[in-house]
């Protein structure tokens, strides 16, 4: 049966640079159909329209069908992808600036898709994910509803990780758990390499043991400090240089700081990142991804909001077996889940 998905936000710097992913994987087969969804103005539709007619002139012989989709009432589709709403800016500095602007969109969405046909798996790319992921799970079932932003922050992390080693990333393996945000758990009991060489295993164990134990919110606010000279004198290059020189668990923590300050958002790593759940939950066989979903204790008896990972079909997410936490990480990640129960609550009072 031909595989439909909908990206709400298709005309957004993440929604437009997904489509152009999504068309050149393999991951579609001909027949296949993408659904864009804008805000419903006409503005946004003609933008729409004009991406569509782009996107075809790019991309046709994939034979995947592109249609416009105005009414999410009538949607009937296998995935939902979410990238709707306002990001990072001047004006909105912070997750909660983030979550008091997309609130409302967020519960508008999720009552409008609880009224639709069908019963799609909805990846959540818009943030703050773990707002997003809450009130979607309330209404269209936990099991249903992935955020995106563990499997972004654990790319980001094996490609820090990769840079030190000067190996390629397919050769690392690496999860980033817990919130994608400052409360983000990086996993150095998951970090490990996909070849059996003894050369880079020593590097890698020496990595470990050189920054396992790194203070990363001591660590991240030294960085930002001097990151803020680099950026204020125009100094990317030094900047991005001063990545090499910490720990990659601070690493990315503070590298989207310095891309923030340049451009307003990540459209290609968050694409990838969504592109690769999506992937998943298409081939089906069993992959570890990484996402924010909402638990009620499968994982380490947490509940709530939380970063873990997963194995993804369309029917929905499971808790992947492929993860043997530390205790000390396992306590991180309580506390984790604990610091997002209680801002996704704040936010929402
Ligand atoms: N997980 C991540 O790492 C990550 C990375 C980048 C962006 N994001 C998030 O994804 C979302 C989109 O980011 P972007 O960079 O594509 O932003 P963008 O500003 O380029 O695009 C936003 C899209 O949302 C639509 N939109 C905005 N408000 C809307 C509303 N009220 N109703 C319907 N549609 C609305 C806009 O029309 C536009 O198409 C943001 O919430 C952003 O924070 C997440």
């Amino acid at each position: 049966m031909a595989l439909r998905v909908a990206i709400v936000g298709a005309g957004g710097a993440v929604g437009s640079t997904l489509l152009m992913h999504m068309l050149k994987s393999s991951v579609l087969n001909p027949g296949d159909e993408i659904i864009l969804l804008g805000r419903g103005t006409p503005e946004s539709n003609g933008r729409l329209y004009a991406t569509r007619m782009d996107l075809l002139d790019a991309f046709d012989e994939a034979a995947v069908r592109l249609t416009i989709c105005a009414s999410i009432e009538h949607l009937c589709t296998d995935i939902v992808v979410i990238a709707a709403g306002q990001t990072i800016s001047k004006n909105r500095r912070t997750r909660r600036d983030l979550a008091h602007a997309n609130l409302p969109l967020f519960e508008r969405l999720a009552e409008r898709f609880r009224k639709s046909a069908g019963c799609p798996l909805f990846l959540v790319v818009s943030n703050p994910v773990e707002l997003a992921v809450a009130i979607f799970a309330a209404h269209l079932g936990p099991e249903k509803v992935i955020g995106i932003g563990a499997q972004q922050d654990s790319l980001r992390f094996a490609r820090a990780i990769a840079s030190q080693l000067g190996v390629h990333r397919s050769l690392v393996r690496a999860s980033v758990l817990g919130e994608h945000g400052e409360a983000m758990v990086p996993m150095w009991s998951s970090v490990h390499l996909t070849v059996d060489d003894p050369e880079s295993t020593s590097r890698l164990d020496a990595l470990k043991a050189r920054y396992e134990r790194t203070n990363i919110k001591e660590e991240a606010a030294m960085t930002r400090k001097r990151l803020e000279e680099l950026i204020s004198t125009h100094q990317l290059a030094e900047a991005y240089e001063l990545m090499e020189e910490i720990a990659p668990s601070t690493r990315i923590m503070v590298e989207p700081f310095i891309t923030q300050s340049q451009i307003h958002s990540t459209p290609n790593a968050t694409a990838n990142a969504t592109l690769e759940i999506l992937s998943a939950a298409v081939v089906a066989d069993g992959r570890r991804v990484h996402g924010q979903v909402q638990l009620s204790g499968q994982f380490h008896d947490i509940h709530g909001v939380c970063g873990i990972p997963l194995e993804v079909r369309l029917n929905g997410w499971l808790v992947s077996s492929q993860s043997q936490p530390t205790s000390a990480e396992i306590a991180e990640l309580r506390a984790s889940a604990g610091a997002i129960d209680a801002a996704t609550k704040e936010w929402q009072r």
